[in-house]
């Protein structure tokens, strides 16, 4: 396979952008008032530099040129994603941006937790490891997995936004000596090689535009005999890049979810074992028999509700909750109160949840792909 071209890193440029267009918002108390606080001007270039890969580019006739223009530019295409996504996530989901399975009557946080516990057990990560987070976001599941196992954990992102807030959030807890967030690309690392006793990766790596690409960079840097686990966003080997409807459903995730590229079961199954890992476990967790389906808060749907506490959980990705929480978003971002640009960030998450609920109805996605590896002992460097 021809490698991926890297894009290339400039950190000082990244810096100024953040300080530009969030000023002193990683500072704010949440989600929704660090949103109010946007540079108005940055903010609508940055949104005007993400959608120039979507927008007039419907799925019928996408392109491979298309295609590729987004691979080529994978690092600035999820960087500005999240710009635009962080506070938005933060605020309707929190700080920790994944999926997870839940347990009759488990709530959101705790079923994060306990997802995120899971694979810290798969691992085998112990107190005295060195821990790589690849794609830390905000830092939520690297402060649970510090407190759920002692390791120390470094999170490494190329969003400076993210960082600040992962920052923040780790000194508030008391966490600062437990972890560390280094800004930096997943597909082309600084850390020397044989540096961490585990890696693990958090729906992620899915923002790659190669993943034999990053899983070489994780492998690179895990010590041999060092293990290796992922929550990886996949398309199922149903998915039909033939057929429309498919096409239609994966472009619409990657649009309203930062991603370059996204490839099948088998794709990311050939990858890993190309980077040179053992395999030692692999299973969809989509398909565990749970109590309520992975994709119930983004549904709509109330048949999906455990409790009363659910009613607003759902009741806002109904069709009238998302009218009405649009309509303020509109209002707001004409009064200046919000940047320019928030709502069509909003509304192209909300058209990606829609291809997510799809796509895992019509099983052709999972954001649960368990992948556990290692790098054999006798590996060479
Ligand atoms: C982008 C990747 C790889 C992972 C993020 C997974 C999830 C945390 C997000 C995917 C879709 C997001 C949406 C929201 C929160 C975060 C996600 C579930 C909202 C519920 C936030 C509040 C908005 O009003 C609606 C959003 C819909 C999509």
């Amino acid at each position: 396979m021809a490698p991926t071209k890297l894009e290339h890193e400039d950190h000082s440029r990244d810096a100024a952008f953040n300080k530009a267009m969030h000023k002193e918002s990683s500072m704010a108390a949440g989600g929704f008032s660090a949103m109010m606080r946007k540079d108005n001007t940055a903010h609508k270039a940055a949104v005007d530099e993400y959608f120039k890969h979507w927008d007039n580019k419907a799925a019928r006739d996408e392109t491979t040129a298309d295609r590729e223009s987004r691979k080529a530019e994978y690092a600035t295409l999820t960087r500005l994603y999240y710009d635009l996504g962080t506070d938005i996530y933060e605020y309707g989901w929190g700080q920790s941006m994944h999926f997870c399975r839940f347990a009759y009557g488990e709530r959101l946080h705790q079923a994060i937790a306990r997802h995120e516990h899971y694979l810290a057990a798969k691992i085998g990560i112990k107190g005295d490891d060195k821990v790589l987070d690849v794609g830390c976001g905000i830092g939520g599941p690297a402060r649970q997995i510090a407190k759920f196992t002692g390791a120390h954990i470094t999170g490494l992102n190329n969003n400076d936004y993210q960082i600040d807030r992962a920052t923040l959030y780790a000194q508030k807890e008391g966490l600062a000596h437990q972890l560390e967030f280094v800004k930096g690309d997943f597909m082309q690392m600084s850390f020397p090689e044989n540096t961490f006793d585990c890696v693990y990766a958090i729906e992620a790596t899915v923002h790659a535009p190669s993943l034999e690409g990053v899983y070489s960079q994780i492998y690179r840097v895990l010590k041999p005999g060092g293990v290796f686990g992922v929550y990886e966003w996949l398309m199922t080997d149903k998915y039909d890049n033939s057929n429309e409807h498919h096409r239609k459903i994966r472009l619409g995730i990657e649009q309203g979810d930062g991603i370059s590229n996204m490839v099948k079961i088998s794709e990311a199954l050939a990858a890993i074992k190309a980077a040179g890992f053992e395999l030692e476990l692999h299973e969809d967790l989509s398909k565990r028999p749970d109590a309520a389906p992975w994709y119930y808060p983004i549904a709509g749907e109330f048949k999906y509700m455990g409790s009363i506490l659910d009613f607003y959980l759902i009741g806002r990705m109904t069709k009238f909750g998302r009218g009405l929480a649009h309509s303020v978003m509109g209002l707001m971002e004409m009064l200046g109160l919000a940047p320019s640009g928030t709502m069509k960030t909003a509304n192209s998450m909300a058209a990606a949840a829609d291809c997510l609920v799809a796509g895992a109805k019509e099983d052709l996605f999972t954001p649960m792909y368990l992948m556990i590896a290692r790098k054999p002992l006798n590996a060479k460097a």
